[in-house]
């Protein structure tokens, strides 16, 4: 892993270009396999799969339930770039490192990028195997600093303010929605704001209560700085989550979260979400 605390261009582009080197297609879609999803790079047809560890600049998925690949080929007869696994900040890496691969795919011609994670259900409303739309996010550690986008800004991928509040795209959002009804999906799918916390602790009871009161529909551990990187670089993002647990909000409970439940969850709920993103890239119309 590098040391530096921002972007390296010129390693972006080696890391494209090596990626070019081995693919036989262009595609303008990327897709980011959240915890217990990465069946979605499973239904890729005419695979090709490369190890993140073969990747100039890349670095390793240490998580269970990401698999560290990349995976090139077709959904719904359109080429598609699948990351099975993505890279947290919790595990030890500076915020553009959770970005390089985004990056990566601009150069490679990503236009669109569905994003899916788990997450943790705060609106009490929401029941486990629901999936949130994401329509907009907190980003705490964003706020606090840990963003991809610090030091030099490089210009060839966007501007040095970026506005985000069109972060998440509204005319793929209502795709993502059609999508979900075409499917009749309609009473699990929800929309709410995703908060983006650092983890690997799962949050305590007054956080959570914090959370809520702030508007954050879901919280989870991941997400915020793929968005900020790919909006920044003018891509089109939609996003969603499945909610793999209710957040515990009152004490004296004998309930409780961890990651093995996370994984069952998206085991469980994991051939809805591929149907949802077969659907929806049947809908989606590329320029
Ligand atoms: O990669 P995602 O955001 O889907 O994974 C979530 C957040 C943590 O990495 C993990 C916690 O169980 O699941
Ligand atoms: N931070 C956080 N991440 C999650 N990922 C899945 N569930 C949760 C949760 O409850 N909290």
């Amino acid at each position: 892993m590098s040391t530096s605390n921002s972007y390296d261009t010129d390693k972006v582009v080696q890391s494209a270009n090596f990626l070019k080197s081995r693919m036989n297609i262009k595609p303008k879609l990327g897709i980011i396999c959240g915890s217990g999803l990465s069946g979605i790079g499973e239904i890729v047809c005419n695979k090709t799969i490369i190890a993140y560890k073969e990747i100039p600049s890349f670095v390793e998925s240490t998580v269970p339930g990401h698999k560290g690949q990349l995976v090139f080929g077709q959904i719904s007869e359109k080429d598609v770039i699948c990351m099975q696994g993505r890279f947290h900040p919790y595990e030890g890496y500076e915020a553009w490192v959770v970005g390089f691969p985004i990056r990566v795919m601009k150069l490679l011609g990503i236009e669109i990028l569905i994003i899916t994670n788990a997450a943790g259900g705060i609106n009490d409303s929401f029941n486990v195997g629901d999936f949130m739309l994401i329509k907009d996010h907190i980003s705490f550690p964003g706020l606090g600093g840990y963003t991809p986008l610090k030091g030099p800004n490089d210009a060839m991928f966007g501007p040095r303010f970026p506005p985000m509040n069109e972060a998440y795209d509204s005319r793929l959002s209502n795709l993502w929605l059609q999508a979900a009804k075409d499917l009749k999906f309609d009473s699990f799918m929800r929309r709410g704001v995703y908060c983006n916390v650092s983890g690997p602790s799962y949050e305590t009871i007054a956080e959570l209560r914090m959370l809520s009161k702030l508007g954050g529909d879901a919280v989870g551990m991941s997400t915020a700085q793929e968005v900020v990187t790919a909006c920044h670089a003018g891509m089109r993002i939609v996003a969603c989550s499945l909610i793999t647990n209710k957040c515990i909000m009152e004490y004296d409970t004998k309930e409780t979260v961890s990651h093995d439940e996370v994984l069952e969850v998206g085991k469980k709920r994991a051939k809805d979400m591929e149907e949802l993103v077969v659907k929806f890239l049947e809908l989606v119309q590329l320029d």
